[in-house]
Order: C-alpha cells, then sequence, then structure tokens
C-alpha cells in the first residue's frame, strides 16, 4: 500500500482504470470481430475503433501499461491504413481481430514505476528572519536597526569577534549585514567571516555597507560572497528589498493550470499529479463550457487535448486566440498524436508547445511549471508599474473587477483599501525627487511585505494605492492597514538634507450592498480617503466616522 497520499491516490485511479479496461477490451475485441463477419459497416465502424485505440494508446502508457498503449497505438495505424485500402481479402481483418483481442493479454500489471514529483511550488508563509549586523557608526546601527524591525526582521549584534563562529552557527541567523568600510571592525572580521562562510554547504546571504565605492572595494565584497554592496549614505529600503529578496521563500501564487480533457480517468491523474507539485488544476471536460472557464478561473496556462468527440483541440485552440484577452495565455497540446507534420500544423494554427502521451508524471509536472514560471514572469512585466513591481492601474482595476466578482458568486467579503500618501509634495519639495520615488518604494515594500499572497496592490496614481483583500471584512482590512501605517509612519528616512518621517491615509470599503459593483466601492474607499485627510491625516477609516 503506497504510503504517501498522492501515491495512494495515483494507485486508486489506476485500479479504476484498469476496472473499465477489463469491461472495454473485450467490447473493442468484439467491434474488430464484427468487422470480420459484415466487412461493409467497415466505413462507420472502423472510425470508431479507431478512435477508442487512440485514446487507449494515450493513456495505458500513463497508467504503467507502456506494452499496452504501443500495441494500441500500432493497431490505431493497421486502423487507419485498412480506411484507406478497404481491402477485399478478409486476412487483414482476421489479423485485426486477433490483434485486438491479444490487447487483453498486455493487461498484466507492468512493473509500476512511480516517478518523483516535484516540489510544490505554493511558498510558504513569510519567514522570521534574523539578521546579524556589525557597524560601527551608532547613528546608522540606530536606523538599521529601527527600519528593519519595522519590517519584521530580528537584528542582533556581536559583543566579542571570537563570537562570530558561534553566531555563524546559530539557526536564528538568516543572513549578515556588514560595514566593511577600510579600518572598520566589519573589514577586519573579513578574512575569517569569509574563511567560515566557505566551510557552510549554502553560505548566508552577505550584504555590505561601504564608505568607499570603488572598483577595489566592491570586488573584495563580492569575493567574500555579498549578494548586495550600500554605499553610505545607506539606502535602507532598497537594503530592505535586497534583504528581503535572499531571505524570503519565492512570493509567486500557485499556478493555475486548465485542463481540456474528455479523458476522464487521464484528466483525473494529470490534477492529482499537478495538485501535487502545487499548482491550482481545473478540469474542463465540456468544451462548452471552456470560454465560461477561461473568465472564471484566470488560468496561467491551458493543457489541451486534441482529440474530442465533437470538436478538436486545434479550434478550441483557436476559439481561445479569438480573444485578446487570452493571448498570454500558453496553450499546450496533450495528444497521442505522434506524427510531426500533423504537430506542426496543429501549432501553426494555435497552440505554443505539444507533448506527447503517454507523458510521465515528472515531465508533465516540468513541462508546465516552466511555461506557467515564463508566462508569468511576461505577464509580470507588461503589468507591473517598474518602479515599485505592483500592478499598474488598469490591472489593479482589473484585479479588484474580478475580486468583487468572486466574491459576490461565492458569497465571501471583499474589502478594498485606498491608500495615499501625506503631504507628499512637501517631500518632494524639501528633499527632491529622487527622495520622494524612496518614499513610494518604502510603502509599496511594506504593503508587499504586510499583505497575503492573494491580495492585489496596485499603483494606482503617482502616491496613490490601491490593494484588493479577499475573504477579508472591512473590520479587518482597517486593523490590518491600521498596522502598516503605524509600521510606515515609524520608517526614518535618511537623506543628506536631514532625517524625516512620512504618514499616509488610507479608505476602506467592502460590498456594502448585495449589487455594489468594483466602482462602487472604489468610489466609497475613495470618499472615506477625503474623510482620513480632513480629518487630520495619518489615519484608516472605513465607516463614516473617523477612527484613528
Ligand atoms: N517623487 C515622486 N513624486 C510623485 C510621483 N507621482 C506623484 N508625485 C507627487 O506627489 C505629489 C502629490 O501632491 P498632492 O496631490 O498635492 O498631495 P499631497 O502633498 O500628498 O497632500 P495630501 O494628499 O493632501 O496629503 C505631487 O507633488 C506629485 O508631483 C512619483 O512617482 N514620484
Amino acid at each position: 500500500m503506497p504510503d504517501n497520499p498522492l501515491q495512494a491516490q495515483l494507485a486508486q485511479l489506476q485500479d479504476d482504470w484498469l476496472q473499465r479496461l477489463r469491461i472495454e477490451l473485450p467490447r473493442l475485441a468484439e467491434q474488430a470481430n464484427a468487422l470480420i463477419r459484415q466487412p461493409d459497416i467497415a466505413p462507420d465502424a472502423l472510425p470508431l475503433l479507431r478512435d477508442q485505440l487512440h485514446k487507449l494508446a494515450g493513456s495505458a502508457g500513463t497508467f504503467g501499461y507502456p506494452a499496452l498503449g504501443q500495441a494500441a497505438r500500432e493497431l490505431e495505424k493497421c486502423c487507419q491504413e485498412l480506411l484507406r485500402q478497404s481491402p477485399a481479402d478478409l486476412s487483414a481483418w482476421h489479423k485485426l481481430a486477433s490483434d485486438v483481442d491479444h490487447l487483453q493479454a498486455l493487461l498484466q500489471p507492468e512493473e509500476f514505476q512511480a516517478t518523483p514529483i516535484l516540489e510544490p511550488t505554493t511558498a510558504p508563509e513569510r519567514l522570521q528572519v534574523g539578521v546579524l549586523v556589525i557597524e560601527d557608526d551608532g547613528g546608522l546601527l540606530a536606523d538599521i536597526d529601527h527600519t528593519l524591525s519595522n519590517y519584521g526582521y530580528n537584528t542582533f549584534g556581536l559583543n566579542a569577534p571570537e563570537q562570530l563562529a558561534h553566531h555563524l552557527q546559530s539557526a536564528q541567523l538568516n543572513a549578515l549585514l556588514i560595514d566593511i568600510s577600510p579600518g572598520s571592525s566589519g573589514a577586519q572580521l573579513m578574512p575569517e567571516l569569509t574563511r567560515l562562510q566557505a566551510e557552510r554547504a549554502q553560505p548566508l546571504p552577505l550584504l555590505a555597507i561601504s564608505n568607499q565605492r570603488d572598483f577595489a572595494t566592491q570586488l573584495e565584497a563580492i569575493r567574500a560572497g555579498a549578494v548586495g554592496f550600500f554605499p553610505t549614505p545607506v539606502d535602507l529600503i532598497a537594503l530592505e528589498d535586497c534583504l528581503n529578496r535572499y531571505t524570503q521563500p519565492h512570493q509567486d501564487a500557485a499556478y493555475r493550470v486548465l485542463l481540456v480533457d474528455d479523458d476522464q480517468a487521464l484528466a483525473q491523474r494529470y490534477c492529482a499529479v499537478l495538485q501535487a507539485a502545487g499548482m491550482l488544476v481545473d478540469w474542463v471536460q465540456r468544451p462548452e463550457a471552456l470560454l465560461d472557464r477561461l473568465h472564471d478561473f484566470h488560468p496561467d496556462l491551458v493543457l489541451m487535448d486534441i482529440h474530442m468527440p465533437d470538436y478538436s483541440g486545434i479550434e478550441l485552440a483557436q476559439l481561445i486566440r479569438l480573444n485578446d484577452h487570452w493571448l498570454r495565455i500558453p496553450i499546450i497540446y496533450l495528444s497521442a498524436e505522434t506524427d510531426s507534420s500533423q504537430q506542426l500544423a496543429a501549432l501553426l494554427k494555435a497552440g505554443d508547445d505539444f507533448v506527447s502521451k503517454p507523458i510521465s508524471d515528472q515531465t508533465l509536472v516540468a513541462t508546465v511549471y516552466a511555461r506557467a514560471q515564463r508566462a508569468r514572469l511576461v505577464s509580470h512585466a507588461l503589468t507591473r508599474d517598474s518602479m515599485t513591481g505592483l500592478l499598474k492601474h488598469a490591472d489593479i482595476k482589473e484585479q479588484v473587477e474580478l475580486e468583487v466578482e468572486r466574491a459576490r458568486r461565492q458569497q465571501l467579503p471583499v474589502s478594498i483599501a485606498m491608500v495615499d500618501l501625506d503631504h507628499f509634495k512637501r517631500v518632494n519639495d524639501n528633499y527632491g525627487h529622487a527622495v520622494g520615488d524612496t518614499v513610494i518604494r518604502a510603502l509599496a515594500s511594506l504593503l508587499r511585505q504586510r499583505l497575503r499572497r492573494i491580495d492585489g496592490i496596485g499603483r494606482y496614481g503617482g502616491e496613490e494605492f490601491v490593494a484588493v483583500l479577499p475573504n477579508c471584512t472591512s473590520q479587518d482590512a482597517q486593523d490590518i492597514f491600521d498596522q502598516i501605517r503605524e509600521a510606515f509612519a515609524g520608517l526614518v528616512f535618511r537623506t543628506a538634507d536631514g532625517n524625516f518621517q512620512c504618514t499616509f491615509s488610507a479608505g476602506i470599503s467592502a460590498c456594502e450592498a448585495p449589487d455594489w459593483e468594483c466602482e462602487d466601492l472604489l468610489e466609497v474607499a475613495d470618499q472615506r480617503l477625503y474623510l482620513a485627510k480632513r480629518n487630520g491625516r495619518n489615519q484608516v477609516i472605513c465607516r463614516h466616522q473617523a477612527r484613528t
């Protein structure tokens, strides 16, 4: 009995498939025998037999019976040939019937090779990160501590140089932040640190600070294993961004795969395998439902069977391509078709790739994963604001629409937050536009870090942001945004013209009537944001009364 849930599920699916085949194979043999008795029914009966053999050729290998799949493929070709020639000589029909009959003998269990499935792609929740900070400048050290703790990091220092080796073994330490300016205590520790890092299976991410920015200094940092280099005055927001990149797991949401296949047994198996690899899979059995499902499910990728009763996968792929909105979604054909000219013809009409059935679980996961990852990257590049990495105006609006619609369908709450920096014009006027940009990036980074992976966050205007929080009441949204507001107000921005702090105001709305559309929620959130500004700023309002 398999000891892991996926293998148990696959074994059960294989068992079901076998049961069905024990009934279907004798029927196939009977259909082939009927052709000997009445060769004149061949024009109608033979295509049917060929299609069933085609389906068997595609599924048998996947369920651990490659010899049966191979034999079915040969017989499929044989049917095709008979259809073309319609031989009068009965021996060809006898041979076909006997070979189809023989398929049952190939239903003996073969060595079932359970292939390892790739690791799930879903990211775990945010990790608690410990950072060892070695910095002689007390003022800068205080700013680093302050900023990083506002972003949720644990920072600690080194009391004595001989403790370095001990610290590096601690499970609570995830990154190093060291000032390597000439003559500093960090610089003196570098030879020892480089040696200790080399002994580790996985060196800790090292971020270097220095009052020098020349080639030799940066090269020295790289040789000590630095992944980030920050000349003074340190851009603490960029530093946190770099720390986040190297210490947090990949924050992407699970890839969404829409599977279009009429073969229930195979579809269930593909779903189980892809889900076990951390992907979200939706299965369309009836092609008529395809367009609605695309609209509701928003897949990153479509896996399309080619041969289905009444429709071909190529027609369906062309149908998808008629809509510009879905142009970015890769379509991978899954088919028992091995004729490369047919494959090419399919790709020329629509679709992006071809994988032949039977496909191993590992190849399926790797193919889908690689394609979905690339599609996400392209989509990311097109929909993200380059300064903050958040969604652009049109894309966050689209996401709000989508979530409001989904919430209504599922009868779950959804909240919208509209956020605007306070007196931001003064920041630009007093410290310059570049510093203003740093403040915008700081807020974007904090929003990304404090909100959930399923929340959508966008830069709605210059210094205005919109977030959509599915399955979240307005009260919960207010609590979350109050925490973010406090953390943001605590950040200190260091500039050559002095240090300063900045705040934001926010308005929250939720679906307050069953017929509320996206525009209603945005408008009410905007009114509450305006109220928050009028009430004195640095506050979050989720009803028509103020709350600080
Ligand atoms: N640095 C920077 N500034 C921007 C960007 N986009 C918009 N701004 C500035 O943001 C400021 C917004 O100013 P206002 O709309 O008057 O609002 P405010 O000063 O923040 O005041 P309140 O919103 O009433 O608290 C303007 O000075 C814009 O030039 C940007 O991408 N970078």
